[in-house]
Protein backbone atom coordinates (compact mmCIF):
# COMPACT_ATOMS: atom_id res chain seq x y z
CA UNK A 1 0.00 0.00 0.00
CA UNK A 2 1.54 3.70 -0.90
CA UNK A 3 1.30 6.68 1.65
CA UNK A 4 -1.06 9.34 1.12
CA UNK A 5 0.31 12.00 -0.35
CA UNK A 6 -0.70 14.36 2.97
CA UNK A 7 0.70 11.88 5.07
CA UNK A 8 4.17 11.85 4.10
CA UNK A 9 6.75 11.67 6.89
CA UNK A 10 8.44 15.18 7.60
CA UNK A 11 11.62 15.56 5.63
CA UNK A 12 14.97 14.69 8.11
CA UNK A 13 15.88 18.75 8.84
CA UNK A 14 19.12 17.42 11.27
CA UNK A 15 21.93 17.23 8.57
CA UNK A 16 24.74 18.88 9.20
CA UNK A 17 25.03 21.23 6.08
CA UNK A 18 21.38 22.60 7.19
CA UNK A 19 22.44 22.76 11.56
CA UNK A 20 25.34 24.98 10.10
CA UNK A 21 22.86 27.11 7.96
CA UNK A 22 20.42 27.17 10.80
CA UNK A 23 22.56 27.66 13.70
CA UNK A 24 24.09 30.83 11.10
CA UNK A 25 20.32 31.79 11.27
CA UNK A 26 19.52 31.65 14.71
CA UNK A 27 23.13 33.82 15.49
CA UNK A 28 21.78 36.83 13.72
CA UNK A 29 18.27 36.10 14.93
CA UNK A 30 18.66 36.74 18.45
CA UNK A 31 21.38 39.55 17.25
CA UNK A 32 18.65 41.15 15.79
CA UNK A 33 16.71 41.24 18.69
CA UNK A 34 19.45 42.46 20.61
CA UNK A 35 20.32 39.21 22.53
CA UNK A 36 24.42 38.89 22.94
CA UNK A 37 25.67 35.38 22.20
CA UNK A 38 29.51 37.47 21.86
CA UNK A 39 30.77 35.57 25.75
CA UNK A 40 32.01 32.46 26.77
CA UNK A 41 28.56 31.09 28.28
CA UNK A 42 26.70 31.71 25.54
CA UNK A 43 28.57 31.20 21.81
CA UNK A 44 27.34 28.01 21.60
CA UNK A 45 23.63 28.95 22.03
CA UNK A 46 22.64 29.52 18.07
CA UNK A 47 24.01 26.36 17.82
CA UNK A 48 21.57 24.58 20.77
CA UNK A 49 18.99 26.14 19.46
CA UNK A 50 19.50 24.94 16.27
CA UNK A 51 19.92 21.86 17.41
CA UNK A 52 16.54 22.17 19.48
CA UNK A 53 14.61 23.15 16.74
CA UNK A 54 16.06 20.24 14.52
CA UNK A 55 15.21 17.92 16.98
CA UNK A 56 11.69 19.24 17.86
CA UNK A 57 11.02 19.09 13.48
CA UNK A 58 12.40 15.90 13.31
CA UNK A 59 10.73 12.40 13.49
CA UNK A 60 12.42 8.87 13.76
CA UNK A 61 11.53 6.88 10.42
CA UNK A 62 10.09 3.41 11.63
CA UNK A 63 8.61 0.18 9.69
CA UNK A 64 5.21 -0.17 9.94
CA UNK A 65 4.08 -3.75 11.21
CA UNK A 66 0.59 -5.18 11.09
CA UNK A 67 -0.03 -8.72 12.16
CA UNK A 68 -3.05 -10.80 10.68
CA UNK A 69 -6.18 -10.34 13.07
CA UNK A 70 -5.97 -14.99 13.47
CA UNK A 71 -7.93 -14.60 16.65
CA UNK A 72 -10.71 -12.56 14.79
CA UNK A 73 -10.48 -9.83 17.83
CA UNK A 74 -13.41 -7.24 17.17
CA UNK A 75 -13.50 -5.44 20.41
CA UNK A 76 -11.79 -1.59 20.62
CA UNK A 77 -8.34 -1.76 20.94
CA UNK A 78 -7.38 1.66 23.16
CA UNK A 79 -4.03 3.11 23.57
CA UNK A 80 -3.83 6.09 26.57
CA UNK A 81 -1.68 9.21 27.40
CA UNK A 82 0.62 8.76 24.10
CA UNK A 83 2.64 11.81 24.95
CA UNK A 84 2.34 14.51 22.35
CA UNK A 85 5.12 17.04 21.61
CA UNK A 86 4.70 19.60 18.53
CA UNK A 87 5.14 22.95 17.96
CA UNK A 88 2.67 25.51 16.47
CA UNK A 89 2.97 26.67 13.11
CA UNK A 90 2.07 30.13 14.13
CA UNK A 91 4.49 30.72 16.58
CA UNK A 92 7.27 27.98 16.04
CA UNK A 93 6.58 27.49 20.48
CA UNK A 94 5.79 23.82 21.57
CA UNK A 95 2.46 22.10 22.34
CA UNK A 96 2.69 19.23 24.50
CA UNK A 97 0.15 17.09 26.20
CA UNK A 98 -1.22 13.11 25.50
CA UNK A 99 -2.97 11.85 22.57
CA UNK A 100 -5.48 8.41 23.15
CA UNK A 101 -5.59 6.55 20.22
CA UNK A 102 -8.30 3.86 19.36
CA UNK A 103 -9.60 1.62 16.37
CA UNK A 104 -11.83 -1.38 16.12
CA UNK A 105 -9.87 -4.09 14.17
CA UNK A 106 -10.67 -5.39 10.71
CA UNK A 107 -8.83 -8.03 8.71
CA UNK A 108 -5.02 -6.58 10.01
CA UNK A 109 -3.69 -5.94 13.94
CA UNK A 110 -1.13 -2.74 14.32
CA UNK A 111 1.80 -3.56 16.56
CA UNK A 112 0.58 -1.33 19.39
CA UNK A 113 4.44 0.63 20.01
CA UNK A 114 3.33 2.13 15.91
CA UNK A 115 0.32 4.29 17.67
CA UNK A 116 3.04 6.59 19.48
CA UNK A 117 5.42 6.72 16.51
CA UNK A 118 2.63 7.30 14.20
CA UNK A 119 1.59 10.29 16.74
CA UNK A 120 5.13 11.16 16.93
CA UNK A 121 5.55 11.38 12.71
CA UNK A 122 2.44 13.78 12.73
CA UNK A 123 3.21 15.94 15.62
CA UNK A 124 7.43 16.29 14.66
CA UNK A 125 6.51 19.37 12.55
CA UNK A 126 5.20 22.52 12.33
CA UNK A 127 1.01 22.07 13.55
CA UNK A 128 -1.75 22.87 14.46
CA UNK A 129 -3.43 20.31 16.93
CA UNK A 130 -6.80 19.48 14.50
CA UNK A 131 -4.09 18.84 11.87
CA UNK A 132 -2.09 16.73 13.85
CA UNK A 133 -5.64 14.87 15.17
CA UNK A 134 -6.84 13.88 11.96
CA UNK A 135 -3.68 12.84 10.07
CA UNK A 136 -3.40 10.72 13.17
CA UNK A 137 -6.41 8.91 12.01
CA UNK A 138 -6.32 9.07 8.24
CA UNK A 139 -3.04 7.18 8.69
CA UNK A 140 -4.22 4.83 10.67
CA UNK A 141 -7.39 4.41 8.53
CA UNK A 142 -5.49 4.67 5.14
CA UNK A 143 -2.97 2.00 6.42
CA UNK A 144 -4.78 -0.40 8.52
CA UNK A 145 -8.61 -0.40 7.15
CA UNK A 146 -10.30 -0.36 10.43
CA UNK A 147 -13.83 -0.97 10.97
CA UNK A 148 -13.07 2.06 12.87
CA UNK A 149 -10.81 4.25 14.23
CA UNK A 150 -10.61 7.58 17.38
CA UNK A 151 -7.82 9.74 18.07
CA UNK A 152 -8.24 12.35 20.86
CA UNK A 153 -5.28 14.97 21.55
CA UNK A 154 -5.35 16.86 24.62
CA UNK A 155 -2.89 19.41 24.64
CA UNK A 156 -1.34 22.91 26.20
CA UNK A 157 -0.08 25.78 23.68
CA UNK A 158 2.91 27.34 25.24
CA UNK A 159 1.99 30.34 22.95
CA UNK A 160 -1.11 30.69 24.67
CA UNK A 161 0.21 30.32 28.17
CA UNK A 162 3.81 31.63 27.79
CA UNK A 163 2.88 34.80 25.76
CA UNK A 164 0.07 36.54 24.04
CA UNK A 165 -2.96 35.56 26.51
CA UNK A 166 -1.04 33.80 28.74
CA UNK A 167 -3.91 31.71 30.04
CA UNK A 168 -1.46 29.57 32.18
CA UNK A 169 -3.19 26.18 32.33
CA UNK A 170 -5.93 26.18 29.34
CA UNK A 171 -5.78 23.22 27.70
CA UNK A 172 -7.22 21.96 24.25
CA UNK A 173 -9.02 19.10 23.19
CA UNK A 174 -9.74 17.73 19.75
CA UNK A 175 -10.86 14.45 18.50
CA UNK A 176 -11.53 12.85 14.66
CA UNK A 177 -13.92 9.40 14.77
CA UNK A 178 -14.01 7.50 11.52
CA UNK A 179 -16.17 4.29 10.37
CA UNK A 180 -17.86 2.49 13.50
CA UNK A 181 -16.49 4.97 16.13
CA UNK A 182 -18.73 7.74 15.21
CA UNK A 183 -21.68 6.29 15.76
CA UNK A 184 -23.99 5.50 19.16
CA UNK A 185 -22.63 3.40 21.42
CA UNK A 186 -19.44 2.75 20.10
CA UNK A 187 -18.38 6.45 20.22
CA UNK A 188 -19.67 6.44 23.80
CA UNK A 189 -17.42 3.57 24.73
CA UNK A 190 -14.52 4.81 23.30
CA UNK A 191 -15.10 8.82 24.71
CA UNK A 192 -15.58 6.73 28.51
CA UNK A 193 -12.59 4.59 28.48
CA UNK A 194 -10.50 7.67 27.47
CA UNK A 195 -11.22 9.14 31.34
N1 LIG B 1 -6.96 26.40 15.89
C1 LIG B 1 -5.71 26.43 16.34
N2 LIG B 1 -5.15 27.61 16.65
C2 LIG B 1 -3.89 27.59 17.12
C3 LIG B 1 -3.16 26.43 17.30
N3 LIG B 1 -1.95 26.77 17.80
C4 LIG B 1 -1.96 28.12 17.91
N4 LIG B 1 -3.13 28.63 17.49
C5 LIG B 1 -3.65 29.99 17.43
O1 LIG B 1 -3.25 30.63 16.25
C6 LIG B 1 -3.65 31.99 16.37
C7 LIG B 1 -2.74 32.89 15.63
O2 LIG B 1 -3.36 34.13 15.72
P1 LIG B 1 -2.72 35.55 15.33
O3 LIG B 1 -3.73 36.59 15.73
O4 LIG B 1 -2.26 35.51 13.92
O5 LIG B 1 -1.43 35.58 16.25
P2 LIG B 1 -1.14 36.44 17.56
O6 LIG B 1 -1.34 37.88 17.29
O7 LIG B 1 0.20 36.02 18.07
O8 LIG B 1 -2.32 35.94 18.52
P3 LIG B 1 -2.37 35.86 20.11
O9 LIG B 1 -1.85 34.50 20.48
O10 LIG B 1 -3.84 36.00 20.43
O11 LIG B 1 -1.54 36.96 20.67
C8 LIG B 1 -3.71 32.24 17.88
O12 LIG B 1 -5.06 32.45 18.22
C9 LIG B 1 -3.20 30.92 18.49
O13 LIG B 1 -3.79 30.64 19.74
C10 LIG B 1 -3.78 25.20 16.96
O14 LIG B 1 -3.20 24.11 17.08
N5 LIG B 1 -5.06 25.25 16.50
ZN1 LIG C 1 1.12 29.32 18.39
Amino acid sequence: MTTHPDLAPAPVLATADRLDQATRAAGAFLAALGVDCDNESMARSPRRMAQAYAAMLTSRPFEMTTFDNDEGYDELVLVRSIPVQSVCEHHLLPFTGQAHVGYLPGQRILGLSKFARVVEMFARRPQVQERLTQQIAEWIDHELAPRGVGVVIEAEHTCMTLRGVRAVGATTRTSALRGALRDGATRAEFLSLIH
